[in-house]
């Protein structure tokens, strides 16, 4: 909760410093590709501004030629140019709606995907202190709110844009006198637009920020529902849930309220100008000084500005909720991973080694900074030795595995791995020769053959079938509805916990590491499947380095090494037999687990 509320801060600060349409302009660069795309719409968008811009002057031919002048054949010229007219209109906006629509989801597709490449090559720590909810939510919500920018608010923008000057260039021609009274009230909507435009924006964004809140929380508890059930809490996560909905509700309602004042202001003061217009006009018409014809176009041509103005003033709020979802967009973007590969990459020897080294390595977590989970810690494994890591839980066991992968860099001492310091290699090369068995292994809501392959991509399919059978696991693979073809579920669920961890081994076997870690499961499996882990796991070590933080005496015992870690350092190392007699920490543990053994 406490890291939750920190990034909210974050990104709040983020988000209060802008004050200008500034991301719009690099947004804008993700059009470049499709700029020919982009000139068509345009060029769309003016010949329908225009087609309708040209009714207004049609519309005066045919009331003081036709309609006054009483000329049929003028009458006739009027209507064809209008039909003419309106077929071009319908083309363009046809054109116009099309291609923008179109841009508007092509650069949004474009946006997903790149700021999904940089977030999947952050460091986990990142992760850690963010809530994974309001990421999801700028991945998915604010990139939707650009595509209906780009597709609605920009072309409405411009549509307006040169209705109000074409209209405005056309009063000028009608009717100078008019025209100026017009220009009279332009200051009188653009003041409120501004001042309350403002308003609107930064509510905008409180709406968004508590929608990203509900989001997060649907996430977490609905992705925990075993835990809600099972502890009843139903009635207390809904109540949560609700009271987020209804806060962001409250948000959304002020946010309505004020675009809502906005659009009202401006249409009050927009139609009274155009009564006083009309009234003025109306005067003149009678006294012989404009004709009919002109004074229809020029409520025409008015009521066209009117629309163009009260439009922008609502375009212009899209385009700052846009602004804003773009820097909320742009911010993550410009993350820059702090665990890479260095600018000059050294290699590592071929690949049978497989010699770590923990050098004076003192750790602590990025959310835990003050609390040092490894403490000067030591340990040197040589290639093909199998080192068992024991030691009471919340020791630093796994973390060990988190530093060997370059999860996370230590704040003080080196990590060795074929002899290169982990911080001098390319993190996907040297990761290759990893891989990683953990306590509870994900899988992903694919099918097996998928999943199996995480391990290596290039895999055949004569190569997964035989990790899987080396993995114990082909049995029940085989007794699946669809084999290697059957889908898991979301994370895996439909698999029991043991098959899961064999599904995993496999995974890990297809990689042919040269270091495997391996967490064993604390977890009961059955005493076959318990047994086939086991006989497995005993194949895959074979000749390679292998770390296991291990809970089995089977392993224990087996190992080359077993190492004592006890709050982040090593306290004790050896054999079973000498750390038994030993009598230290060792000693309890292991008789704890005969005990439990025997019990059971
Ligand atoms: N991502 C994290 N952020 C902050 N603290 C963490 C994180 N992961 C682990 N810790 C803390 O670091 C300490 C060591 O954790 P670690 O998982 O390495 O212990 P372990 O020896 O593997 O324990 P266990 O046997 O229970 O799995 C624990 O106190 C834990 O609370």
């Amino acid at each position: 909760m406490a890291s939750g509320r920190r990034t909210a801060q974050v990104v709040g600060d983020g988000r209060e410093k802008s004050r200008n349409l500034k991301p719009l302009k690099r947004l804008a660069r993700y059009l470049l590709p499709y700029r020919w795309r982009l000139v068509l719409a345009l060029l769309a968008l003016v010949l329908a501004a225009g087609s309708v811009l040209s009714l207004g002057v049609g519309m005066r031919y045919l009331i003081d030629h036709g309609l006054v002048g009483g000329r049929l054949i003028a009458m006739r010229h009027a209507v064809e140019a209008v039909l003419i007219v309106i077929v071009v209109l319908a083309l363009s906006t046809f054109t116009r709606s099309y291609l923008v629509t179109w841009l508007g989801e092509r650069v949004v597709a474009d946006l997903r995907t790149s700021l999904e490449r940089r977030l999947i090559r952050l460091e986990p720590g990142f992760f850690e202190t963010r809530r994974m909810g309001e990421i999801i939510s700028r991945l998915t919500t604010d990139t939707s709110v650009i595509q209906a920018v780009i597709a609605s608010s920009v072309t409405q923008a411009l549509r307006n844009l040169l209705m109000l000057v074409g209209g405005l260039v056309l009063l000028a021609v009608t009717n100078p006198k008019l025209t100026g009274l017009i220009l009279l009230v332009v200051p009188l909507v653009v003041v409120p637009i501004v001042v309350i435009g403002r308003n609107v924006r930064r509510l905008s964004r409180q709406t968004q920020d508590r929608v990203a809140t509900v989001s997060a929380l649907a996430e977490e508890t609905l992705g925990a529902v075993k835990t809600v059930q099972a502890f009843g809490q139903e009635e207390h996560e809904s109540r949560r849930f609700a009271e987020a909905c209804e806060t962001a509700f409250a948000a959304a309602s002020r946010y309505a309220w004020a675009r809502a004042f906005l659009a009202a202001i401006v249409i009050t003061l927009v139609i009274g100008a155009i009564v006083v217009v009309l009234w003025i006009g109306g005067q003149d018409v009678v006294s012989g000084r404009l004709t009919a014809g002109e004074l229809a176009s020029f409520v025409f041509f008015a009521s066209v500005v009117a629309g163009a103005m009260g439009g922008l003033s609502d375009t212009f709020g899209d385009l700052q909720r846009a602004a804003g979802a773009a820097e909320r967009i742009f911010e993550l973007m410009d993350i820059k991973p702090k665990i890479a590969a260095p600018p000059i990459v050294a290699t590592l020897p071929p690949r049978t080694q497989g010699e770590i080294e923990f050098n004076r390595v003192s750790f602590a977590y990025p959310s835990a900074p003050e609390r040092l989970v490894l403490d000067h810690f030591d340990l040197r494994v040589r290639p093909g030795e199998t080192v068992a890591i024991v030691g009471p839980s919340g020791a630093g066991k796994s973390t060990i595995f988190d530093l060997l992968m370059r999860f996370y860099d230590p704040q003080e001492g080196r990590v060795f791995l074929d002899g290169q310091d982990l911080r001098s290699l390319a993190p996907e090369m040297f990761r290759r020769r990893l891989a990683l068995v953990s306590q509870d292994p994900v899988l992903f809501g694919t099918d097996v053959l998928t999943n199996i392959r995480y391990g290596l991509a290039e895999a055949d399919e004569a190569a997964v079938v035989t990790a899987t059978r080396n993995a114990a696991a082909q049995g029940f693979v085989e007794r699946l509805p669809q084999g290697y073809k059957t889908f898991l579920g979301e994370r895996g669920v439909r698999l029991s916990g043991g098959q899961r961890q064999r599904i995993a081994i496999a995974r890990a076997i297809l990689r042919e590491p040269s270091v495997l870690l391996l967490d064993e499961a604390t977890s009961a499996l059955d005493a076959e499947s318990e047994r086939a882990v086991q006989e497995a796991l005993e194949r895959l070590r074979h000749g390679r380095t292998c770390l296991v933080i291990a809970h089995r005496l089977a392993t224990v015992r087996k190992a080359d090494r077993i190492v004592v870690l006890d709050q982040g350092r090593v306290i004790d190392e050896g054999r079973h037999e000498e750390l038994v007699a030993r009598g230290g920490l060792y000693a309890r543990l292991a008789a704890l687990q005969f005990d439990l053994e025997a019990a059971a």
